[in-house]
């Protein structure tokens, strides 16, 4: 079972211009209707603006993407391309080049972020399901058109909370799943890699999003930022070891045939599972609900084919009172 159980066949579904991104030719438009107003972040391969569309008067940001080679970035076009309109995705609007620096940008649909610094320690545990459950829809749909996203965390995901709005920016690792396809495993970003990353197992698929959603999810409910806080790629999985214990961890590379190296073995050593119940405290027993619990155990897998699903999870009694809400509101 060395494939995704579910969503495995898409693409064969698909006209192959729809995943063979290298034959895209990126129509790049005029940055004329754009106005840059503001900095407001950066990455290895980008800058990224608050700016203007001076044709609307709307809002927007503007990616400036740094002179990499254009393969780089034709796989993140196309993917943001074949979201476009997806459930909590981020919209690209434009793709434009500058007509003097000749630096490519991506214009996308403006979204009022609070820093999840700044807006974690404010929701509520209903607010905690709430956003949860909009990330499961945009994993579900990414995974559904035969992409997985490989860096979700909480830099990723936008949230406009007086609007009760949530999109998953930064498609710029984003691939899309062949069956029995070996992918690069220095993918994601550390804390929120997956064991398959840090054991070196390439044949892995959509549930690596899932797992990141998981170490994501009990970094907010228990208010620990991270919550598996490795210094390294190795240390990152001793921290996961010395919570999830290692009993699971080794039958899951026997059950794939794969080994650790003598020194990350030494450094993993043996670990029982820990309760959740020792990260619970005065401040998070809100957060920290039972059926919350329940699904970490199920997101947390180190097998990355046992994972729940994201339209399982969805499902999830954790879940209820989400779904309860929009039942409500569809009958008015
Ligand atoms: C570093 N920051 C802060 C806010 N913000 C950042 N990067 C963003 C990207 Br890329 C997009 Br697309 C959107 Br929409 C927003 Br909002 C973004
Ligand atoms: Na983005």
């Amino acid at each position: 079972a060395r494939q995704a159980r579910f969503y495995a066949d898409v693409l064969s579904t698909k006209d192959p211009e729809y995943y063979k991104y290298e034959s895209l030719s990126i129509k790049w438009n005029s940055t004329e209707n754009y106005e840059i107003i503001k900095k407001i972040g950066h990455g290895k391969y980008s800058e990224v603006f608050e700016g203007i569309d001076i044709l609307n008067n709307q809002k927007i940001v503007i990616k400036v993407l740094k002179p990499v080679k254009k393969e780089k970035y034709k796989r993140e076009v196309k993917i943001l391309m074949n979201l476009a309109g997806g459930t909590n995705v981020i919209k690209l609007l434009n793709t434009v080049k500058d007509p003097v620096s000749k630096t490519p940008a991506l214009i996308f649909e403006y979204v009022n972020n609070t820093h999840f610094r700044t807006l974690y320690p404010l929701l509520t545990d209903f607010q905690v399901r709430y956003y949860i459950f909009e990330l499961l829809k945009a994993l579900d749909y990414s995974h559904s058109m035969g992409i997985m996203h490989r860096d979700v965390k909480p830099q990723n995901v936008m949230i406009d909370h007086s609007q009760r709005l949530l999109r998953l920016i930064d498609w710029g690792l984003a691939e899309f799943y062949h069956p029995l396809t070996e992918y690069n495993v220095r993918v994601a970003s550390r804390y929120f890699k997956g064991p398959e990353l840090l054991v070196d197992d390439e044949l892995y698929y959509y549930s690596l999003d899932m797992w990141s959603l998981g170490a994501m999810l009990a970094g907010i409910i228990f208010q620990k930022d991270p919550f598996f806080h490795g210094r390294d790629n190795q240390d990152q999985l001793v921290k996961i070891a010395k919570i999830l214990g290692t009993q699971e961890l080794y039958k899951y590379l026997d059950k794939y045939g794969l080994e650790l190296n003598s020194q990350l073995e030494k450094m993993v050593g043996k670990h029982t599972q820990k309760s959740w119940q020792r990260f619970i405290t005065p401040e998070n027993q809100h957060l920290a609900v039972p059926e919350v619990l329940d699904l970490l155990n199920l997101m947390l897998k180190y097998d990355h084919h046992d994972r729940i699903l994201p339209h399982e999870a969805m499902k999830h009694p954790y879940f209820a009172p989400v779904m309860q809400m929009w039942t409500d509101i569809e009958n008015g």
